[in-house]
């Protein structure tokens, strides 16, 4: 089962990614990792983040073994990764390494902007997550501040607001729900409530595709 995951920043599309891979023990690729992982290794080298066929040629060189390092999880990690998304031959070169994860023998949970649209267009199930700008700020705020990082809630306020933004206005793979992905909007749903959702929304989509083949 290939299950997709989209949705705008810190919508909780990770949290939900890793729980539901956990819950019918399947691999899970938070793909925003990779993206944050070239704009990590383009500043260590100096490439500018605007050079698409410099971030491209980064993009290829990427070792995936890196995609724990923590350094990948700061705002400005997060910024720098849009803007090398942004081009269409970054987009390419990481698309191969996506597509062999997901359609590995047991399929997969990928999570990401353009997952349902375009990197696995034929997912059995789809889910945009959403949740209101104030409730995701609020959330990321959370995390960040948890983790001794300081920073204002305006400030990744306006962060996620300007991300979402970019991601939402480029030619390639913009962020956008795919027709067939069941909407879940978290803005009242804890963490639990959410992975139920999720859960219950996954096992109707599959009991669909069941009836229909
Ligand atoms: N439904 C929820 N209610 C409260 N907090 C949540 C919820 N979902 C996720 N979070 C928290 O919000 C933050 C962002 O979630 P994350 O899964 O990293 O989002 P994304 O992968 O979309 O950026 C994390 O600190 C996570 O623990
Ligand atoms: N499938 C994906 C995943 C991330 N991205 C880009 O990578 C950035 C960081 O993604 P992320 O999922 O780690 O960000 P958060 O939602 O965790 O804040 C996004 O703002 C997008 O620009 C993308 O273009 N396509």
């Amino acid at each position: 089962m290939i299950v997709a995951i989209d949705g705008p920043a810190a919508s909780g599309k990770g949290t939900l990614g890793k729980r539901v891979a956990a819950h019918y023990g399947l691999p899970h690729l938070d793909t925003g990792l990779l993206y944050r992982a070239v704009a990590r290794d383009a500043l260590t080298q100096g490439v500018d983040l605007d050079d698409a066929e410099a971030a491209a040629k980064v993009a290829s060189a990427l070792d995936v073994a890196t995609l724990g390092d923590p350094a990948l999880r700061t705002v400005g990690a997060g910024e720098s990764a849009s803007r090398v998304a942004r081009h269409p031959a970054v987009r390419t070169v990481l698309l191969a390494y996506q597509r062999s994860f997901a359609y590995g023998p047991e399929g997969a949970v990928l999570d990401g902007r353009d997952i349902g649209t375009v990197i696995c267009p034929d997912a059995d199930v789809k889910l945009f997550v959403s949740a209101s700008p104030e409730v995701r700020a609020l959330r990321r705020f959370l995390e960040l501040t948890g983790r001794g990082v300081a920073v204002s809630e305006a400030s990744v306020l306006a962060d996620i607001r300007a991300r979402d933004e970019r991601d939402s206005t480029r030619g390639a793979a913009p962020l956008v729900r795919a027709p067939d992905a069941a909407l879940l909007d978290t803005t009242n749903l804890d963490i639990d409530a959410a992975f139920r959702a999720a859960i219950d929304l996954i096992e109707a989509a599959m009991s669909r595709a069941g009836r229909a083949g």
